[in-house]
């Protein structure tokens, strides 16, 4: 009844009890979870950086040293086991896949990730920021409202406009229940985590969760289904294979290239589109309501990136182009503090196959890792305003922290990195200068409260509102 004390084990977080461990700590809802999220990261910073979590007799290295979180991250390419939850859903795709599955899939679709293929999407990032700031034109000068019902809608037409070639501008009701369909499969799927009876089969059928998840699951199927058979019926039409060796393909041709060649099964496609659309569109979309969060909560801050909107751009309503994005050098330094201080995934999570050294601890086949996002963005060495939202920390190498891959890890870290970082921060800026151009935004940081259904979310304290600026062009 004790914990087992393997050979260089790191201190045990407060709390743990014979045979449960920690697990009463994580059962319940999202913000149960924020809580010993919160909890875990301020005792492991405590503790010298690593601690051990124990849920039941499973034990898992809560890393926020940044040498340590990288050494874990990039010798432990196996999801944890929350991940297992996901696979009805995402089956193989990038996220929910190790071993050698992921290293064929990431290696064969980074391609379609490179910075050439986004700069190839300006044109869409461009087209839906105008539909977003058409459609804001309904809340101005309003009472609060959730502009995140907004935002999702923008993301997740972007991403099938843009890496899966197809329009759904029009069918922003199949979007709404999409993007809720997402959230509610997320939700349920983490609650299964951690609540460990809804684990055994029979308890998850007779709670009625499995039915919800299916249906769920079924209706999120139909958009990667429809891609799929749409874009094979399209090119069966032109005729078009589109064999192009070169770098410049979006990711659906890709992705049909290689089923040609027999190297992707008509399942792993459908899995790579469904686990793409979740990880660009809900990612961004709360990020950039964080952003616009801080922005109207902070006057001054916002005036800065408007004025360099309007010296890039000048007094036009022309689209931005790859020019305009390098020269808003400050826009892109507040989106970056935007995810410093707001990171929408709390931790990367790994299950450990082979025996990996950190700095004073061992970690074995069978534990698993969690590196907590949100201290090592916090990390000391970011300097004594570490809490201080200050974009200006961005605009110098010397501001910055040395190396600091492993002191911004909103992206991740290490070689399982997110492949789509370029996309959204391009995306992203387009979105944001095409609103800050039009209007202006007010909100109450203050009032925030947040949740975690694996994505961090507001519970409250995200509405804002808006105002049409004046001496604009549009
Ligand atoms: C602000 C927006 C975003 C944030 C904060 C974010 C964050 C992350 C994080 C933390 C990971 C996990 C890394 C790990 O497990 O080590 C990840 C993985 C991933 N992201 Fe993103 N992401 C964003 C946007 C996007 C976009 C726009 C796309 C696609 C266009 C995308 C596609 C993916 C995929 C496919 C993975 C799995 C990569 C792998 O394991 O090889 N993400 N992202």
């Amino acid at each position: 009844l004790t914990v087992e004390v393997k050979e260089n084990s790191p201190p045990t977080f407060s709390g743990w009890v014979p045979i449960i461990g920690h697990l009463y700590k994580i059962i319940g809802g999202g913000e149960r979870l924020s809580r010993t999220l919160f909890d875990l990261g301020e005792e492991c910073e405590r503790k010298g950086g690593v601690i051990g979590f124990y849920v039941g007799a499973q034990r898992h290295f809560v890393i926020v040293d940044p040498e340590d979180a990288l050494t874990a991250a990039n010798s432990s390419l196996s999801k944890h086991a929350i991940f297992k939850q996901a696979e009805p859903w995402l089956g193989n795709g990038l996220i929910t896949s190790g071993g050698s599955t992921w290293k064929m899939h990431r290696k064969l679709m980074n391609p379609a990730f490179h910075l050439n293929v986004v700069l190839g999407y300006l044109d869409l990032f461009n087209n839906q920021a105008r539909s977003l700031v058409e459609n804001l034109e309904d809340e101005v000068d309003k009472e609060p409202f959730n502009v995140f019902q907004y935002l999702s809608q923008t993301s997740l037409k972007t991403i099938c406009s843009t890496a899966f070639g197809i329009n759904v501008d029009q069918d922003s009701e199949f979007c709404n229940k999409y993007i809720h369909a997402c959230e509610k499969l997320i939700g349920i799927q983490t609650r299964k985590f951690q609540n460990i009876w809804l684990q055994s089969d029979l308890i998850y059928r007779l709670s009625g969760f499995k039915k919800k998840e299916d249906e769920l699951i079924k209706y999120v199927h139909q958009l990667s289904n429809s891609i799929v058979q749409r874009k094979r019926m399209e090119r069966k039409e032109r005729h078009k294979e589109v064999k192009s060796a070169t770098k410049m393909q979006s990711l659906i041709d890709l992705l049909l290239n290689l089923s040609g060649d027999q190297v992707f099964s008509q399942e792993d496609i459908r899995e790579e589109i469904d686990t793409v659309i979740v990880a660009a569109f809900d990612t961004t979309s709360w990020s950039l309501t964080y952003a616009l969060l801080v922005l109207g909560s902070m006057p001054e801050i916002q005036e800065k990136v408007a004025k360099e909107i309007e010296e890039v751009l000048g007094p036009t309503d022309r689209n931005l182009d790859k020019d305009d994005l390098q020269k808003l050098v400050y826009t892109e330094a507040m989106i970056k503090e935007v995810l410093r201080l707001y990171n929408v995934l709390p931790a990367v999570l790994r299950h450990i196959t082979e025996k990996v050294q950190l700095k004073n601890y061992t970690m074995y086949p069978g534990d698993q890792c969690m590196i907590l996002i949100n201290n090592l963005n916090r990390h000391k060495a970011w300097g004594l305003d570490v809490e201080q939202f200050r974009p200006e920390r961005w605009l110098g190498e010397a501001e910055l922290p040395e190396h600091h891959s492993a002191y911004f890890a909103t992206f991740g870290i290490g070689r399982r990195f997110c492949i789509g970082r370029i996309f959204a921060m391009y995306s992203m800026k387009t979105i944001l200068v095409h609103i800050l151009r039009r209007y202006s935004v007010k909100s109450d940081l203050a009032k925030l409260r947040l949740t975690s259904d694996y994505v961090t979310k507001p519970v409250s304290g995200h509405f804002i509102t808006i105002t049409r600026r004046i001496n604009v062009v549009n």
